[in-house]
Protein backbone atom coordinates (compact mmCIF):
# COMPACT_ATOMS: atom_id res chain seq x y z
CA UNK A 1 0.00 0.00 0.00
CA UNK A 2 1.47 3.80 -0.32
CA UNK A 3 0.58 6.48 1.25
CA UNK A 4 0.81 8.85 -2.39
CA UNK A 5 -1.61 8.97 -4.57
CA UNK A 6 -3.44 11.51 -6.78
CA UNK A 7 -6.64 13.29 -6.50
CA UNK A 8 -7.12 11.89 -3.19
CA UNK A 9 -6.72 15.47 -1.10
CA UNK A 10 -10.15 15.70 0.72
CA UNK A 11 -11.49 19.35 1.31
CA UNK A 12 -11.64 21.16 3.99
CA UNK A 13 -10.39 18.33 5.76
CA UNK A 14 -10.11 18.23 10.12
CA UNK A 15 -7.02 17.41 11.51
CA UNK A 16 -6.93 13.50 12.00
CA UNK A 17 -3.76 11.41 12.58
CA UNK A 18 -4.85 9.16 9.45
CA UNK A 19 -4.44 12.88 7.21
CA UNK A 20 -1.30 12.62 5.22
CA UNK A 21 1.83 14.92 6.03
CA UNK A 22 0.88 16.81 3.12
CA UNK A 23 -2.20 16.86 0.67
CA UNK A 24 -2.21 19.47 -2.58
CA UNK A 25 -5.58 19.48 -4.17
CA UNK A 26 -6.40 21.19 -7.65
CA UNK A 27 -3.91 23.48 -7.55
CA UNK A 28 -3.69 25.79 -10.34
CA UNK A 29 -1.68 28.49 -11.29
CA UNK A 30 -1.27 31.17 -14.53
CA UNK A 31 1.19 33.86 -14.29
CA UNK A 32 -0.29 36.48 -16.87
CA UNK A 33 -3.09 36.85 -18.59
CA UNK A 34 -3.03 35.23 -21.86
CA UNK A 35 0.09 32.47 -20.83
CA UNK A 36 -0.80 29.00 -20.87
CA UNK A 37 -0.97 27.58 -16.70
CA UNK A 38 1.97 27.05 -15.17
CA UNK A 39 0.17 24.46 -12.96
CA UNK A 40 -2.59 22.99 -14.38
CA UNK A 41 -5.38 20.57 -11.83
CA UNK A 42 -2.42 19.13 -9.78
CA UNK A 43 -3.16 16.76 -6.76
CA UNK A 44 -1.12 14.86 -4.88
CA UNK A 45 -0.38 13.34 -1.10
CA UNK A 46 2.84 12.65 0.50
CA UNK A 47 2.82 10.49 3.64
CA UNK A 48 4.73 10.78 7.17
CA UNK A 49 8.60 10.16 6.06
CA UNK A 50 7.79 9.29 2.44
CA UNK A 51 10.32 10.83 -0.11
CA UNK A 52 8.38 12.70 -3.60
CA UNK A 53 10.31 13.27 -6.68
CA UNK A 54 8.75 15.47 -9.07
CA UNK A 55 10.15 14.91 -12.54
CA UNK A 56 9.62 16.79 -15.66
CA UNK A 57 11.51 19.12 -18.34
CA UNK A 58 12.54 22.23 -17.89
CA UNK A 59 9.17 24.67 -17.85
CA UNK A 60 6.90 21.98 -16.66
CA UNK A 61 5.77 23.76 -13.40
CA UNK A 62 7.44 21.50 -10.96
CA UNK A 63 9.26 24.66 -9.15
CA UNK A 64 5.72 26.66 -9.18
CA UNK A 65 4.01 23.46 -7.53
CA UNK A 66 6.70 23.81 -4.67
CA UNK A 67 6.34 27.68 -4.22
CA UNK A 68 2.84 27.06 -3.54
CA UNK A 69 3.25 24.41 -0.95
CA UNK A 70 6.04 26.45 0.69
CA UNK A 71 3.57 29.78 0.60
CA UNK A 72 5.94 31.71 -1.81
CA UNK A 73 3.34 31.83 -4.60
CA UNK A 74 -0.64 31.86 -4.21
CA UNK A 75 -2.62 29.32 -6.24
CA UNK A 76 -5.61 30.50 -8.10
CA UNK A 77 -7.14 27.74 -7.28
CA UNK A 78 -6.59 24.73 -5.27
CA UNK A 79 -5.60 24.31 -1.93
CA UNK A 80 -2.61 23.04 0.41
CA UNK A 81 -2.83 21.19 3.42
CA UNK A 82 -0.29 20.07 6.13
CA UNK A 83 -1.80 17.28 8.50
CA UNK A 84 -4.96 17.98 7.17
CA UNK A 85 -5.35 21.58 7.88
CA UNK A 86 -5.58 23.78 5.28
CA UNK A 87 -2.53 26.23 5.23
CA UNK A 88 -3.04 27.70 1.57
CA UNK A 89 -3.60 31.47 2.77
CA UNK A 90 -0.30 30.81 5.67
CA UNK A 91 2.83 32.51 5.03
CA UNK A 92 5.68 30.55 4.23
CA UNK A 93 7.49 31.28 7.85
CA UNK A 94 3.55 29.84 9.54
CA UNK A 95 4.18 26.47 7.41
CA UNK A 96 7.18 24.55 9.31
CA UNK A 97 8.29 23.65 6.01
CA UNK A 98 11.93 23.59 5.20
CA UNK A 99 13.19 24.70 1.77
CA UNK A 100 16.40 24.26 -0.25
CA UNK A 101 15.93 26.38 -3.33
CA UNK A 102 18.64 26.51 -6.51
CA UNK A 103 19.17 30.22 -4.89
CA UNK A 104 19.89 29.51 -2.00
CA UNK A 105 20.85 32.31 0.11
CA UNK A 106 23.39 32.05 3.16
CA UNK A 107 23.81 34.46 5.65
CA UNK A 108 27.00 36.41 3.96
CA UNK A 109 28.37 38.22 6.92
CA UNK A 110 27.98 34.47 9.11
CA UNK A 111 30.47 31.90 8.83
CA UNK A 112 28.98 28.11 7.98
CA UNK A 113 28.74 26.94 11.71
CA UNK A 114 26.88 29.99 12.84
CA UNK A 115 24.04 30.35 9.35
CA UNK A 116 23.61 26.33 10.41
CA UNK A 117 23.06 27.54 14.39
CA UNK A 118 20.73 30.08 13.09
CA UNK A 119 18.25 27.80 12.12
CA UNK A 120 18.16 25.70 15.18
CA UNK A 121 16.25 27.60 18.01
CA UNK A 122 14.62 24.87 18.94
CA UNK A 123 17.60 23.62 20.31
CA UNK A 124 19.29 25.41 23.65
CA UNK A 125 21.88 27.90 22.93
CA UNK A 126 24.93 26.27 24.32
CA UNK A 127 24.19 23.59 22.47
CA UNK A 128 24.30 25.31 18.99
CA UNK A 129 28.02 24.88 17.81
CA UNK A 130 28.24 21.19 18.16
CA UNK A 131 25.39 20.80 17.09
CA UNK A 132 25.92 22.62 13.74
CA UNK A 133 29.21 20.92 13.55
CA UNK A 134 27.86 17.50 13.50
CA UNK A 135 25.11 18.89 10.89
CA UNK A 136 28.28 20.21 8.90
CA UNK A 137 29.96 17.27 9.41
CA UNK A 138 27.35 15.27 7.55
CA UNK A 139 27.78 17.04 4.53
CA UNK A 140 31.65 16.77 4.41
CA UNK A 141 31.74 20.94 5.78
CA UNK A 142 33.09 20.27 9.32
CA UNK A 143 36.32 21.19 8.89
CA UNK A 144 35.57 24.55 7.09
CA UNK A 145 32.80 25.47 9.96
CA UNK A 146 34.69 28.79 10.74
CA UNK A 147 34.61 30.21 6.77
CA UNK A 148 32.81 32.71 5.38
CA UNK A 149 29.96 31.97 2.39
CA UNK A 150 32.08 34.11 -0.19
CA UNK A 151 34.89 31.47 0.78
CA UNK A 152 33.59 28.34 -0.54
CA UNK A 153 32.65 27.18 -4.00
CA UNK A 154 29.05 26.98 -5.01
CA UNK A 155 28.78 23.09 -4.60
CA UNK A 156 30.22 23.94 -0.70
CA UNK A 157 27.50 26.73 -0.56
CA UNK A 158 24.69 24.22 -1.72
CA UNK A 159 25.43 21.79 1.31
CA UNK A 160 26.04 24.70 3.51
CA UNK A 161 22.17 25.13 2.61
CA UNK A 162 21.33 21.78 2.62
CA UNK A 163 22.88 21.84 6.48
CA UNK A 164 21.13 24.41 7.55
CA UNK A 165 17.47 23.18 6.44
CA UNK A 166 18.09 20.15 8.20
CA UNK A 167 19.31 21.78 11.14
CA UNK A 168 15.58 23.13 11.41
CA UNK A 169 14.62 19.62 11.64
CA UNK A 170 11.52 20.11 9.75
CA UNK A 171 8.59 17.75 8.89
CA UNK A 172 8.81 18.68 5.27
CA UNK A 173 11.60 19.32 2.87
CA UNK A 174 11.21 20.76 -0.12
CA UNK A 175 14.35 20.51 -2.46
CA UNK A 176 14.78 22.48 -5.96
CA UNK A 177 17.57 20.65 -7.16
CA UNK A 178 19.73 20.93 -4.39
CA UNK A 179 22.42 18.80 -6.25
CA UNK A 180 22.37 20.40 -9.44
CA UNK A 181 25.58 22.68 -8.97
CA UNK A 182 27.86 19.25 -7.49
CA UNK A 183 30.25 17.63 -9.58
CA UNK A 184 29.12 13.89 -10.74
CA UNK A 185 30.57 12.05 -8.04
CA UNK A 186 30.30 14.54 -5.15
CA UNK A 187 26.38 14.67 -6.27
CA UNK A 188 25.82 10.65 -5.90
CA UNK A 189 27.62 10.37 -2.44
CA UNK A 190 25.74 13.57 -1.21
CA UNK A 191 22.04 12.37 -2.16
CA UNK A 192 23.12 8.89 -0.89
CA UNK A 193 23.96 10.63 2.51
CA UNK A 194 21.13 12.93 1.81
CA UNK A 195 18.54 10.48 1.79
CA UNK A 196 20.28 8.33 4.52
CA UNK A 197 19.70 11.04 7.08
CA UNK A 198 16.31 12.24 5.67
CA UNK A 199 15.07 8.06 5.94
CA UNK A 200 16.88 8.24 9.72
CA UNK A 201 14.98 11.44 10.59
CA UNK A 202 11.72 10.17 8.93
CA UNK A 203 10.86 13.53 7.25
CA UNK A 204 8.76 13.84 3.94
CA UNK A 205 10.74 15.44 1.59
CA UNK A 206 9.72 17.05 -2.02
CA UNK A 207 12.30 16.90 -4.27
CA UNK A 208 12.21 18.47 -7.97
CA UNK A 209 14.48 17.15 -10.56
CA UNK A 210 15.20 16.68 -14.37
CA UNK A 211 17.40 14.43 -13.93
CA UNK A 212 15.51 10.95 -13.96
CA UNK A 213 18.36 9.11 -12.50
CA UNK A 214 18.23 11.17 -9.77
CA UNK A 215 14.62 10.81 -9.21
CA UNK A 216 14.57 6.47 -9.64
CA UNK A 217 17.50 6.34 -7.09
CA UNK A 218 16.62 9.00 -4.46
CA UNK A 219 12.43 9.20 -4.09
CA UNK A 220 9.87 6.95 -2.94
CA UNK A 221 8.01 8.01 -5.49
CA UNK A 222 8.47 9.90 -8.44
CA UNK A 223 5.47 11.96 -10.30
CA UNK A 224 6.36 13.08 -13.86
CA UNK A 225 4.71 16.54 -14.94
CA UNK A 226 4.68 17.55 -18.54
CA UNK A 227 3.06 21.15 -19.76
CA UNK A 228 1.79 21.93 -16.06
CA UNK A 229 0.03 18.51 -15.65
CA UNK A 230 1.17 15.81 -13.01
CA UNK A 231 0.76 12.64 -15.64
CA UNK A 232 1.43 10.08 -13.53
CA UNK A 233 2.53 8.98 -9.56
CA UNK A 234 4.25 5.90 -8.87
CA UNK A 235 7.06 4.16 -7.59
CA UNK A 236 10.47 4.13 -9.25
CA UNK A 237 9.92 0.45 -10.59
CA UNK A 238 6.09 0.64 -11.32
CA UNK A 239 6.89 4.26 -13.36
CA UNK A 240 9.68 2.99 -15.18
CA UNK A 241 8.31 -0.96 -15.96
CA UNK A 242 5.00 0.52 -16.86
CA UNK A 243 4.66 4.38 -17.80
CA UNK A 244 1.26 5.84 -18.35
CA UNK A 245 2.08 7.74 -20.85
CA UNK A 246 4.28 7.96 -24.31
CA UNK A 247 5.66 11.08 -22.52
CA UNK A 248 6.65 9.35 -19.01
CA UNK A 249 7.85 6.36 -20.88
CA UNK A 250 10.27 8.52 -22.79
CA UNK A 251 11.33 10.90 -20.13
CA UNK A 252 12.27 7.84 -18.12
CA UNK A 253 14.61 6.37 -20.43
CA UNK A 254 15.20 5.20 -24.04
CA UNK A 255 12.04 3.00 -25.14
CA UNK A 256 10.58 1.20 -28.49
CA UNK A 257 6.84 3.03 -29.08
CA UNK A 258 5.07 0.56 -31.07
CA UNK A 259 1.77 0.53 -32.72
CA UNK A 260 0.10 -2.45 -32.36
CA UNK A 261 -3.87 -4.05 -32.76
CA UNK A 262 -4.60 -6.13 -29.69
CA UNK A 263 -6.76 -9.06 -29.46
CA UNK A 264 -6.85 -9.63 -25.35
CA UNK A 265 -3.59 -10.01 -23.78
CA UNK A 266 -1.69 -10.38 -27.39
CA UNK A 267 -0.81 -7.31 -29.94
CA UNK A 268 0.18 -7.51 -33.39
CA UNK A 269 2.92 -5.20 -33.80
CA UNK A 270 5.56 -4.41 -36.38
CA UNK A 271 7.63 -6.45 -34.42
CA UNK A 272 5.38 -10.02 -34.33
CA UNK A 273 2.96 -11.02 -31.44
CA UNK A 274 3.61 -9.24 -28.21
CA UNK A 275 1.78 -10.34 -25.06
CA UNK A 276 0.98 -6.67 -23.29
CA UNK A 277 -0.03 -5.98 -19.36
CA UNK A 278 -3.72 -4.91 -19.97
CA UNK A 279 -6.48 -7.17 -22.30
CA UNK A 280 -7.32 -4.58 -25.24
CA UNK A 281 -9.01 -5.22 -28.05
CA UNK A 282 -8.34 -2.93 -31.14
CA UNK A 283 -5.59 -0.48 -31.93
CA UNK A 284 -3.17 0.28 -28.87
CA UNK A 285 0.27 2.21 -28.57
CA UNK A 286 2.99 0.32 -26.34
CA UNK A 287 5.81 1.21 -24.92
CA UNK A 288 8.65 -1.93 -24.99
CA UNK A 289 11.86 -0.90 -23.22
CA UNK A 290 14.92 -1.60 -25.25
CA UNK A 291 16.33 -4.39 -22.26
CA UNK A 292 13.30 -6.49 -23.07
CA UNK A 293 14.43 -6.73 -26.74
CA UNK A 294 16.66 -9.99 -27.45
CA UNK A 295 19.14 -10.40 -30.22
CA UNK A 296 19.93 -13.26 -32.20
CA UNK A 297 21.37 -14.87 -35.17
CA UNK A 298 18.50 -13.94 -38.31
CA UNK A 299 18.47 -17.08 -39.95
CA UNK A 300 17.87 -14.87 -43.36
CA UNK A 301 17.64 -11.43 -44.69
CA UNK A 302 14.13 -10.97 -43.24
CA UNK A 303 15.87 -9.84 -39.78
CA UNK A 304 16.51 -5.93 -38.38
CA UNK A 305 19.80 -4.22 -39.49
CA UNK A 306 21.89 -2.86 -36.54
CA UNK A 307 22.17 0.58 -37.91
CA UNK A 308 24.40 2.40 -34.84
CA UNK A 309 25.91 0.93 -32.18
CA UNK A 310 27.39 2.49 -28.31
CA UNK A 311 29.69 0.23 -26.19
CA UNK A 312 28.65 0.94 -22.75
CA UNK A 313 30.95 -1.45 -20.86
CA UNK A 314 28.89 -3.75 -19.23
CA UNK A 315 25.74 -3.67 -21.91
CA UNK A 316 25.50 -2.21 -25.20
CA UNK A 317 23.04 -0.08 -27.19
CA UNK A 318 22.08 -1.00 -30.59
CA UNK A 319 20.04 1.47 -32.89
CA UNK A 320 18.24 -1.21 -35.42
CA UNK A 321 15.93 -0.43 -38.67
CA UNK A 322 13.53 -3.09 -39.97
CA UNK A 323 11.27 -2.44 -42.53
CA UNK A 324 11.05 0.94 -42.45
CA UNK A 325 11.07 1.45 -38.63
CA UNK A 326 13.48 2.25 -36.24
CA UNK A 327 13.87 -0.01 -32.52
CA UNK A 328 16.36 0.80 -29.92
CA UNK A 329 17.81 -2.60 -27.84
CA UNK A 330 20.08 -3.07 -25.06
CA UNK A 331 21.98 -6.34 -24.49
CA UNK A 332 24.40 -7.68 -22.16
CA UNK A 333 27.91 -6.71 -23.68
CA UNK A 334 29.06 -10.76 -23.81
CA UNK A 335 27.49 -10.87 -27.07
CA UNK A 336 28.83 -7.83 -29.32
CA UNK A 337 27.11 -7.59 -33.04
CA UNK A 338 28.61 -5.32 -36.05
CA UNK A 339 27.04 -2.90 -37.37
CA UNK A 340 24.90 -3.59 -40.88
CA UNK A 341 25.07 -7.39 -39.22
CA UNK A 342 21.32 -8.38 -39.76
CA UNK A 343 19.90 -9.99 -35.95
CA UNK A 344 16.35 -11.13 -34.98
CA UNK A 345 14.85 -9.06 -32.66
CA UNK A 346 12.71 -10.55 -30.41
CA UNK A 347 10.66 -9.07 -27.54
CA UNK A 348 10.68 -10.92 -24.09
CA UNK A 349 8.96 -9.39 -21.64
CA UNK A 350 5.32 -7.83 -21.71
CA UNK A 351 4.76 -4.68 -23.73
CA UNK A 352 2.95 -1.62 -21.49
CA UNK A 353 -0.24 -0.21 -23.23
CA UNK A 354 -0.16 3.28 -23.30
CA UNK A 355 -2.78 6.14 -22.98
CA UNK A 356 -3.45 9.19 -24.89
N1 LIG B 1 7.63 34.53 -11.96
C1 LIG B 1 7.16 34.08 -13.14
N2 LIG B 1 6.50 34.91 -13.97
C2 LIG B 1 6.01 34.49 -15.15
N3 LIG B 1 6.12 33.22 -15.59
C3 LIG B 1 6.77 32.34 -14.81
C4 LIG B 1 7.32 32.73 -13.54
N4 LIG B 1 7.90 31.63 -12.99
C5 LIG B 1 7.72 30.62 -13.85
N5 LIG B 1 7.05 31.04 -14.95
C6 LIG B 1 6.64 30.21 -16.10
O1 LIG B 1 5.82 29.15 -15.62
C7 LIG B 1 6.14 27.93 -16.26
C8 LIG B 1 6.57 26.89 -15.23
O2 LIG B 1 7.80 27.30 -14.65
P1 LIG B 1 8.52 26.52 -13.48
O3 LIG B 1 9.68 27.35 -13.02
O4 LIG B 1 7.52 26.13 -12.47
O5 LIG B 1 9.03 25.22 -14.25
P2 LIG B 1 10.12 24.15 -13.81
O6 LIG B 1 9.59 22.85 -14.25
O7 LIG B 1 10.47 24.29 -12.38
O8 LIG B 1 11.36 24.57 -14.72
P3 LIG B 1 12.95 24.50 -14.39
O9 LIG B 1 13.31 23.03 -14.32
O10 LIG B 1 13.56 25.18 -15.60
O11 LIG B 1 13.20 25.24 -13.12
C9 LIG B 1 7.21 28.25 -17.29
O12 LIG B 1 6.58 28.46 -18.53
C10 LIG B 1 7.82 29.53 -16.77
O13 LIG B 1 8.32 30.32 -17.82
Amino acid sequence: MTNLHINAAPKGAAIRLADPLLSVSGLNKRYRDGDPLAVEDVSFSLGNGEILALLGPSGCGKSTTLRMIAGFEAPDLGDVYLRGERVTQLAPQQRRIGIVFQDYALFPHMNLAQNVAFAMRHVPKAKRPAKAREWLDLVGLADLSARMPDELSGGQQQRVALARTLAAEPELVLLDEPFSNLDAALRESTRKEVRRLFKAAGTSVILVTHDQAEALSFADQVGVMHSGQLLQVDRPERIYQTPATAFVAEFLGHTNLLEGEADGEIAQTPLGPVAINHSRQGPVQLSLRPEHLALSAAPDDHGATIVEREFRGHDCFYLLEHRGQRFCAITPSHTLWKVGEQVRLEPQRTATVLRD
